[in-house]
């Protein structure tokens, strides 16, 4: 049995229906690179991928992101839009086809689910290990984990374990990418508060944060929306939400109609 592999039961609808938007609204406009403010800068960048009928499929079309040193900005859009496909090449895991990045160093990224990570968190694999002598199955290990670290409060240490991981490293910037995904309400809303904390203590740790879940925006200092692989708003975390209740009261109106 893996017992890194062990996960935790996907949440509930995303919050953010599929909006479309038509034009740029507010979004910043990108000249050189501040590096002594800004601990994420990307100007123009493109990334397509080769479909199997050997055509290209572009991802982001000239998507342009700046984030100020030692804040927490989350990145919000409709399922498929590009925000792990942006964060990705910011951490450099995926390069982009054209544009300039710059993202200070050290850098993280932190999967949405931390068995994914190259170091493994092991609160769950801890917990099993004295199952080993039971002769249980996968699934009856998963639970039985699960239970007890519900049991003591610790459901969302994965994910908290992850995050020190990157913060152990003395990382500048941390990319997280919906990491409260799997995670019940409570838990989702301490892991915000941990990231938020280390953030404000360190004064020079910057998040780039993937989300779907707009109550997380009350913690971050700025937000960012995108659409069909660009950017087409950023700023104030409150404008954002505004604009997305707006887009989210005219999508249910026209499906109603
Ligand atoms: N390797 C790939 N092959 C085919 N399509 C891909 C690949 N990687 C990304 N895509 C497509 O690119 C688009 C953007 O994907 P991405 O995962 O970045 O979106 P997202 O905004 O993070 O979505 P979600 O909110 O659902 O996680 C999606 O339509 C996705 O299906």
């Amino acid at each position: 049995m893996n017992l890194p592999t062990l996960l935790r039961a996907p949440s509930p609808t995303p919050a953010i229906p599929p909006l479309h938007c038509t034009k740029s609204i507010t979004t910043t406009s990108y000249r050189n690179p501040n590096t002594e403010n800004h601990a994420i800068w990307g100007q123009n960048l493109n990334y397509s991928i080769k479909t199997k009928q050997g055509g290209i499929l572009p991802i982001l079309n000239n998507c342009s992101i700046q984030i100020p040193s030692g804040q927490l900005w989350m990145l919000l859009g409709p399922n498929g839009c590009g925000k792990s496909t942006l964060l990705k090449i910011l951490a450099g895991l995926l390069k982009t086809t054209d544009g300039n990045i710059y993202v200070k160093k050290p850098k993280s990224f932190v999967f949405q689910n931390p068995d994914h990570q190259v170091v493994m968190p092991t609160v769950e694999a801890d917990v099993a290990f004295g199952l080993g002598k039971f002769d249980l199955t996968y699934e009856e290990v998963k639970s039985r984990v699960a239970k007890a670290l519900d049991a003591v409060g610790m459901s969302e240490y994965s994910q908290r374990v992850a995050i020190a991981g990157a913060l152990a490293e003395a990382c500048k910037v941390l990319l997280l990418d919906e990491l409260t995904t799997f995670l019940d309400e409570s838990d989702q809303l301490g892991v915000v508060k941990a990231v938020k904390n280390s953030l404000t203590s360190s004064g020079e740790v910057t998040a780039l944060w993937v989300t779907h879940r707009l109550e997380e925006l009350e913690y971050a200092d700025g937000a960012i929306y995108m659409e069909d692989g660009r950017v087409v708003m950023d700023g104030d975390p409150s404008t954002i939400l505004e604009y997305i209740n707006r887009q989210q009261a005219l999508y249910i109106n026209q499906i109603n109609s």
